[in-house]
């Protein structure tokens, strides 16, 4: 599904997290959204997610306009969302935190669930065993039947991509979806990513950790201090000397695979400074 961003600004207390922000995904791209720290990259994630409306500009999911509507509208649309913190359903096995993300597009509702409706215990079928493929598809299969608040954190974040396709999106959005994440899962994370990509879904990664991305976006939107200062492949991205001067040059950070906050250490000082400026 095509998402398609236009000049879309965000303030908080008077100061832009993002500011006139355009950018278009098309379908089956996988697109990766970087800057430094408070660039505006994770408003611009619930921008588009619909957990933030924008104070200016539209977007626009399939050319239907959804700037105004809420999260669980644009999830109708087929917005799959995995967040950064774990957002799992404690009291609730794996594979039911894995179902609730199938309810929403199954025909029976609230009502035949209550009845116990024939048509109900069918769809429920249906969806345990969607759920068990998406689990397996996380690496979290033996987990099943576990208490989902038992998993560890890296296996939680992987439960909400379960979730997240589950409801078998449209576009799929990821907060940083690597930090946190020991090597071995990272690896299996990208190679999942990778399956999805070829599989046609549309994504949009938000990361910090640059050389993740590097290897698996289509297209590279870098943001600074709320704006879009390049776009491009991956090559073009790495190579242009406005990426170099805000983010990349100082420290190699493509090179380095890092989580968590950014350091500030060997920045320029014109760049420390003005990512200061954007924290105050
Ligand atoms: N709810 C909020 N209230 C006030 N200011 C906010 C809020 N959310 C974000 N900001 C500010 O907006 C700017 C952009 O923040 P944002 O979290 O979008 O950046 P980011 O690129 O995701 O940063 P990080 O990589 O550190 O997560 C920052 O200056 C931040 O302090």
């Amino acid at each position: 599904m095509r998402l398609a961003v236009k000049g879309v600004s965000r303030a908080f207390g008077g100061v832009y997290a993002v500011r006139d922000v355009s950018l278009s995904v098309e379908p089956g791209e996988l697109r990766a959204v970087i800057g430094p720290n408070g660039a505006g990259k994770s408003t611009l994630f619930a921008l588009i997610g619909g957990q933030l409306a924008p104070n200016a500009g539209t977007v626009s999911l399939g050319g239907v306009p959804v700037q105004r509507l809420p999260a669980h509208r644009r999830a109708r649309l087929g917005v799959g969302v995995v967040f950064q913190a774990a957002r799992i359903f404690a009291g609730m096995t794996a594979c039911e935190n894995v179902m609730v993300g199938a309810h929403a597009t199954t025909r029976a509702g609230f009502l035949a669930g209550a009845l116990r409706l024939p048509a109900h215990r069918r769809d429920e079928r249906l969806i345990r065993s969607r759920a068990l493929a998406c689990l397996e598809r996380t690496g979290l299969a033996a987990w099943a039947d576990r208490p989902a608040e038992e998993l560890p954190l890296g296996q939680q974040r992987a439960l909400q991509l379960a979730r997240a396709l589950c409801a078998e999106p449209k576009l799929l959005l990821l907060d940083e979806p690597a930090s946190g994440l020991r090597a071995g899962e990272r690896e299996r994370l990208a190679t999942l990513i990778g399956d999805l990509r070829a599989e046609g879904l549309t994504m949009l990664l938000v990361e910090h950790d640059v050389a993740f991305v590097m290897r698996l976006a289509d297209r590279v939107t870098v943001l600074d201090l709320g704006r879009v200062i390049a776009e491009g492949t991956p090559a073009e991205v790495r190579a242009d000397p406005a990426v170099i001067a805000a983010y990349l040059g100082t420290t190699e950070r493509a090179d380095v695979t890092r989580t968590g906050t950014t350091e500030k250490d060997g920045t320029t000082e014109e760049t420390a400074q003005t990512t200061g400026t954007a924290h105050e």
